[in-house]
């Protein structure tokens, strides 16, 4: 596979290294950092390095992976699109501005492209996904983190993280103002949403938890057809304790899904 990347923080370089070993290492690597940053790929990646998402295409990539944050998706996403090339959109909290959806959807179609929203740090995706055709969902999510991995967020703005001792929830509401609010931690309610009730439908509590054993995502769904609960207890990622590792190996499931001959 030629593989596209946009960033390379810490899921992009946990995606090279899981990548060569599960012996998927790409056939050519481009990787799109900010101007300036090229040097943060190192010579090891045996990377081609550009700054724009034109000299990304000219790699001519059969896969797109988006790895770098809200406003790369906006700068970049809908050129990728419209060329054509299928992107795996890591930060599918982005799908929260309702004009940037729209205008991902739109170069999706123009392009002939797909935007692959991958399951992230939460699972079960394919049954709340399945059961949204009910149109009768109920959706609660809780996301829980130690206080490290709020901090810089509007977390901070209420709580103070360095000392807190309790577990203190500080945000209630939609997962459309959660993914907006939230955008390096609440991507996961934005797929829940996507998946199953939609942005204002899936209802969002995140709670900051010294004694929290990693970052927990927990949901409760009801539906005609199917009542089911789901609590994913993650390990935090060593490049960043807002991500958490199975983040990385979901993007890594599809693309062995794009590989192999079965889909799973
Ligand atoms: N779907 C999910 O479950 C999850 C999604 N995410 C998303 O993935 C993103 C990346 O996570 P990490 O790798 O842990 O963060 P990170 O901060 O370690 O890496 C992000 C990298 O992207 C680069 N970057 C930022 N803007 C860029 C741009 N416009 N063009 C090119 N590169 C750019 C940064 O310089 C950095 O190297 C998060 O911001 C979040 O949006 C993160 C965790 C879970
Ligand atoms: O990696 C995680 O645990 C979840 C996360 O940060 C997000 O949803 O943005």
């Amino acid at each position: 596979m030629r593989l596209g990347l946009i960033g390379f923080g810490n899921i992009g370089a946990t995606l090279l290294d899981l990548m060569q070993k599960a012996g998927l290492a790409p056939a050519h690597l481009a990787v799109l950092v900010r101007r300036g940053r090229e040097a943060s790929v190192p010579a090891t990646a045996g990377a081609v390095v550009v700054t724009s998402a034109e000299a990304l295409l000219a790699e001519t990539p059969d896969l797109i992976v988006e790895c770098a944050g809200h406003a790369a998706v906006s700068e970049h996403g809908p050129v990728v699109l419209r060329a054509g090339v299928d992107m795996v959109q890591v930060s599918v909290g982005a799908m929260s501005d309702p004009a940037l959806e729209a205008q991902l959807r739109a170069a999706a179609k123009e392009g002939g492209a797909r935007i692959v929203l991958p399951a992230g740090a939460v699972g079960g995706l394919d049954l709340l996904s399945a059961l949204s055709a009910t149109g009768e969902l109920q959706v609660t999510y809780r996301g829980i983190k130690p206080p490290k991995a709020w901090a810089g967020t509007p977390a901070g703005e209420t709580l103070d993280l360095d000392t807190l001792t309790t577990r203190e929830v500080f945000f209630r509401g939609s997962a459309r103002d959660a993914a907006r609010a939230f955008p390096k931690n609440a991507n996961v309610a934005a797929a829940l949403a996507l998946a199953g009730a939609g942005f204002e439908e899936t209802q969002v509590e995140l709670i900051a938890d010294p004694e929290a054993p990693g970052n927990v995502h927990s949901y409760d769904v009801r539906s005609p057809v199917a009542n089911y609960t789901m609590e994913i207890e993650n390990l935090p990622s060593a490049g960043n304790v807002k991500t958490s590792v199975s983040t990385v190996y979901s993007v890594l499931r599809e693309i062995r899904n794009r590989m192999n001959p079965v889909v799973i």
